[in-house]
Parts: structure tokens; sequence; C-alpha cells
């Protein structure tokens, strides 16, 4: 297990912390999966689609003998398994799980794009990955999410 991940978890359909719970709890018992570090879970306003209620956010570290596009595989199953629907695009959801980063990848397919895309511009995202780790850096832009967190700040004016 020796490549390791960040996933951004969130649900903001209610039992929303039961769900977040059974997905890190899903991914604890997948044999090659094994979660180190799980952050607080925060309490957040949609963003993109607003027209919905709250989210709880978080994020987790894992160790993975996955390959990146298994680890989405497994990620998309735990989905499914939690009553995921994908009706409306950025609507309501009982359970989200996103790969952030998957080592130093960086890699752009139909199905999978690692860093993720849009965690630069996330607050629900930044927040929770600086508590698991506040000295990363962005692979790519080679920026510290750190910074990237007080940029995102300064944007939704967060304070
Ligand atoms: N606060 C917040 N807003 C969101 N908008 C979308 S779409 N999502 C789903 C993740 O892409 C979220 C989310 O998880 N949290």
């Amino acid at each position: 297990m020796d490549n390791f991940a960040y996933l951004a978890l969130g649900s903001n359909i209610e039992p929303r912390f039961s769900y977040l719970l059974d997905a890190v709890k899903a991914l604890e018992n997948n044999l090659e999966i094994k979660v180190c570090k799980v952050s607080s879970i925060y309490e957040t306003d949609p963003v993109g689609y607003t027209d919905q209620g709250k989210f709880l956010n978080m994020a987790v570290k894992i160790n993975t003998g996955l390959s990146p596009f298994e680890l989405l595989d497994a990620c998309l199953r735990i989905e499914k398994a939690l009553g995921r629907k994908r009706e409306i695009r950025w609507g309501p959801r009982t359970i989200d799980l996103d790969i952030l980063l998957y080592n130093h990848e960086n890699m752009e397919t139909e199905t999978l794009v690692l860093p993720h895309p849009r965690m630069h511009e996330r607050a629900f995202v930044l927040v929770p990955l600086t508590e698991l780790d506040n000295s990363l850096i962005h692979p790519v832009t080679k920026i510290p999410f750190a910074k990237l967190l007080e940029a995102c700040i300064d944007r939704e004016g967060i304070r």
C-alpha cells in the first residue's frame, strides 16, 4: 500500500453525519485501503448550485494499493451503496467521495482528473485538507494549499 491519496467527502441529505461515517467505514472495510487520518466535519453553505441544503464536509488521508482508477471505482461503489442518485448534476446527494490527490499524480482523462480540478477554489475542501496536512503543496502549480486557502478566504470574504 505504498500510494497515498486524499479524498473529500460531503453529504447534504439527512442523516448527513451517518452517511459520512458509513463512507469512512466502507473505506476502512476495503482491504486495499488504509484510512490514515480523518479531518473534523464542517457544516458549509452550498457553493455552485446554492438552492440546496447545507453540506457536511470532511477530508481523509488514505494509503492504498489501488490504482487511481480502481480507487475511483471503489469510491463510486461506496456512493452507490449509500444511495447516491445523480438526478441533478450539482444537486443534493447522500454522499460524495472525490479523489483530490493521488501521490503527486497529474492526469486528465474522461473519467478522472488529478489533482481534482476545482479543489484549489473550494474552501469546503481546502479547510479539511489543510487540517490533515498544512504543508501540502499543489503538485502542478507548486502553490501550498494553505496559500490557496488564504486566497479562497479573501475571495469569498470568509473571516
Ligand atoms: N459546501 C459545499 N458546496 C457544494 N457544492 C457542491 S456541487 N458540492 C458537492 C461536491 O462537489 C458541495 C459540497 O460538498 N460542499
